[in-house]
């Protein structure tokens, strides 16, 4: 496991080295990020849902892309938010503006790709059910 305290700005030295760091990022994204909690939260529920309701195998591919995309595209969020913070501070900037709100909607355009493939594995097994 990397060290947050090692001061280490070398390149990773083995593959263990680089899988603790991005381990790192992970749990600061979980620490830090209300979204992707909530988004983490989201997905857990969609498993367990996807299990209780046995859904198909494609169903399943088409879920797991959905929650991943969903995932992935909140920490790229993140990774905008920090370069901007980084180089603009606490002063108000209009392109920091327009940086942050265009990748804010990004997660969100990923966020109605998952609802709707949701929608599409979900409601015909429910209506198969009643
Ligand atoms: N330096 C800045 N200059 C101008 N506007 C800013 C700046 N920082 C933040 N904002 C505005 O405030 C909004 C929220 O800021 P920020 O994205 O840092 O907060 P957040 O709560 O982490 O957002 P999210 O809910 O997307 O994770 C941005 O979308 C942007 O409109």
């Amino acid at each position: 496991m990397a060290s947050q305290n090692d001061h280490q700005i070398t390149k990773n030295k083995n593959f263990c080295q680089s899988l603790g760091h991005a381990w790192d990022g992970i749990i600061d994204l979980f620490k830090e990020e209300r979204n992707f909690r909530f988004h983490t939260c989201a997905a857990m529920t969609v498993v367990v849902i996807g299990l209780i309701l046995h859904v198909s195998l494609e169903d399943w591919s088409w879920l797991l892309v959905a929650i991943f995309a969903v995932l992935v595209m909140e920490g790229v969020n993140t990774v905008v938010e920090n370069m901007v913070d980084l180089e603009v501070g606490h002063h108000y900037n209009l392109r920091a503006k327009h940086i942050k709100d265009i990748a804010a909607g990004c997660v969100l355009v990923t966020s109605f790709f998952a609802a709707i493939i949701g929608c599409i594995v979900f409601i015909p097994v429910l209506l198969r059910l009643v």
